[in-house]
């Protein structure tokens, strides 16, 4: 069902006539590649990311242009749609986001991570970001360290949520106003498969919490492999822990949310409304400075 949202039209005029495409390679996203480039007029700096025109493209665009006024998600500037080398693209073209990905940050915290403060300020913008998305019916499905960008590399960097390659509707096909089934006969999935959309979200923000907390995952597999049948016992039991030295100091409220976001039953996880109003995310300024360094 075609969503009658008032949907933005790209551009169909040349891109290159407006901005010029330079062959710096800022990024892979999961349906395309990102590169630099530069507004011809105004001479800012940009990054583009080119896909090939297709429904998952259309779906990409369309999700992420709707969402794109928030704070805490990468902006699109514009959207053409162009014919190169005989095949249909859509570029999308989105501030630059110079600051760099969160997982670099904290790569370059080494062993260490931040401290509960800063990891606090860190959740609040993930949250306002997934609160966003999830308050429109939009589940983000790839929420990841990688896909949050900082917009520059100062201190007041504000994180930003990018690649809405996995983005999904999560409308329920089966509301009062479209009762298309007769009730008695209609499945329970039917009612509302979406809701697991959304909470597969909220398990990634427990996840990126833990990492940002302590600087390592809560599952992985033990020779350092990408995943193992031993990892995925452990996720799909929940079977994880805040190992001393560092969790020694770490608050039992933060636990106490983790714990929450990495519920194994999706309909027991809390909702990115619990997580936003949480004490320890709501007033991250009062939450203590303790360093969360091992
Ligand atoms: O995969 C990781 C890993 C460490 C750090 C990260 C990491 C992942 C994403 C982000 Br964004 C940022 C960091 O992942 N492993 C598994 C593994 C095992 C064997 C060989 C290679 N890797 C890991 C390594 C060490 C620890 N420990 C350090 C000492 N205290 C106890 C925990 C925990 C996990």
């Amino acid at each position: 069902m075609l969503s009658l949202q008032n949907q933005r039209q790209p551009k169909t005029t040349p891109l290159v006539d407006d901005y010029e495409v330079s062959d710096t390679v800022l990024g892979l996203g999961i349906n395309g590649k990102v590169v630099q480039c530069t507004h011809r007029l105004s001479k800012q700096n940009y990054a583009l990311k080119v896909l090939l025109e297709n429904e998952k493209a259309r779906r990409e665009v369309d999700l992420h242009w709707r969402v794109s006024e928030c704070r805490h998600i990468v902006n699109i500037i514009d959207v053409y749609e162009n014919t190169y080398r005989g095949r249909k693209c859509l570029l999308v073209v989105m501030e630059c986001m110079e600051g760099g990905e969160l997982f670099q940050r904290i790569q370059d915290k080494a062993d260490s991570a931040f401290t509960e403060r800063e990891a606090a300020q860190i959740m609040h913008e993930i949250c306002a970001a997934i609160d966003y998305l999830h308050s429109r019916d939009i589940a983000h499905r790839d929420l990841k360290p990688e896909n949050l960008l900082y917009t520059t590399s100062q201190p007041n960097a504000i994180l930003k949520l990018t690649d809405f390659g996995f983005a999904k509707e999560t409308f329920s096909n089966y509301t009062l106003q479209t009762p298309c089934y007769t009730p008695y006969y209609v499945a329970p999935e039917v009612l509302g498969p979406e809701k697991y959309d959304k909470s597969c979200d909220i398990w990634s923000l427990g996840v990126v919490m833990y990492i940002i907390m302590c600087g390592f995952p809560p599952f992985y597999s033990n020779h350092g492999m990408a995943i193992s049948p031993g990892m995925k016992k452990r996720i799909r039991t929940g079977q994880y822990d805040f190992p001393d030295p560092e969790w020694t100091n770490v608050s039992k409220a933060a636990k106490d949310l983790i714990k929450g976001m990495l519920n194994v039953d999706p309909s027991e996880r809390l909702r990115i409304q619990d997580v936003i109003s949480n004490k320890w995310i709501a007033q991250y300024n009062d939450v203590p400075q303790t360093p969360l360094c091992t």
